[in-house]
């Protein structure tokens, strides 16, 4: 059985007091020994305060992003190593807003995946297809090429507890979210493809979330599909309430 995990994005959203308001209004409504894993992705900027202030509770945070290397000359970017010290436990990559904009590869992610495995931290790994892409039929191929680059090199054992969250990017922000029936068959090539390349085993112990616009009115028809363990939540994750609501559509 595989614990559900919603994670919240908030992408370039908040400032520090905005940041902290939201965790002192969720982490005391998460029960504890939740059911659930309740993890919010923040600005690199606020992680430090977000961490000390959920400490000791069911709420954990997550980055958006990190460098591969833990130190050197890398001018503007946040070392994985650092990150944990913070006492930050997941890490998102290879969001499809990373790879348009910031010309991320696969060969990046991999490397991140694998300092942020080292660190200590689990990486939420985002695959995703374009509208164009899903059109012309090729999303399977894709989301096989993604997620068998990304994970290059892992073990079985870091591949059964990291996350990969599929997010088909025509649904991202866009408030046309994937059919449930469609995001479980891609969730599925993402279980097939990491089954092919380490194993059922790990293939069976793997969360797949799915993102794209997912509100507590629709979580549950995404999270009552076979290959789907959870969501990755943009817009419906900004504001406490709806965060709570999220969680509790799920538990
Ligand atoms: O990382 C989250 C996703 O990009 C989904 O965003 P959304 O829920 O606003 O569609």
């Amino acid at each position: 059985m595989r614990k559900p995990i919603i994670a919240g994005n908030w992408k370039m959203n908040k400032t520090a007091s905005e940041a902290i308001a939201f965790v002192e209004a969720v982490k005391n409504n998460i029960p504890a020994n939740s059911a659930v894993d309740s993890v919010v992705g923040s600005p690199a900027l606020f992680l430090q305060s977000l961490a000390e202030a959920a400490k000791g509770t069911e709420l954990k945070v997550s980055a958006q992003n990190c460098y591969f290397e833990n130190a050197g000359a890398f001018t503007g970017e946040n070392s994985p190593a650092a990150i944990a010290d913070l006492g930050v436990q997941y890490v998102i990559i290879g969001h499809s807003e990373r790879r348009e904009y910031f010309h991320e590869t696969d060969e990046d992610i991999n490397k991140k995946a694998k300092a942020i495995i080292a660190n200590g931290m689990t990486p939420i790994v985002c695959c995703g297809e374009t509208l164009e892409q899903r059109e012309a039929g090729e999303t399977a191929a894709w989301i096989k090429g993604q997620v068998e680059n990304g994970l290059d090199g892992l073990t079985n054992e870091q591949v059964a507890n990291l996350v990969v969250a599929y997010e088909p990017i025509w649904a991202i922000g866009t408030g046309k979210s994937s059919s449930a029936a469609d995001a479980n068959e891609t969730c599925g090539v993402v279980r097939e493809t990491i089954a092919n390349k380490f194993g059922q085993e790990v293939a069976d112990k793997v969360r797949i979330q799915y993102g794209g616009s997912v509100k507590p009115e629709n979580i549950k028809e995404y999270m009552a599909e076979e290959h789907i363990d959870g969501a990755l939540v943009g817009g419906a994750a900004l504001e406490a309430d709806s965060f709570l609501a999220l969680l509790e559509a799920v538990k």
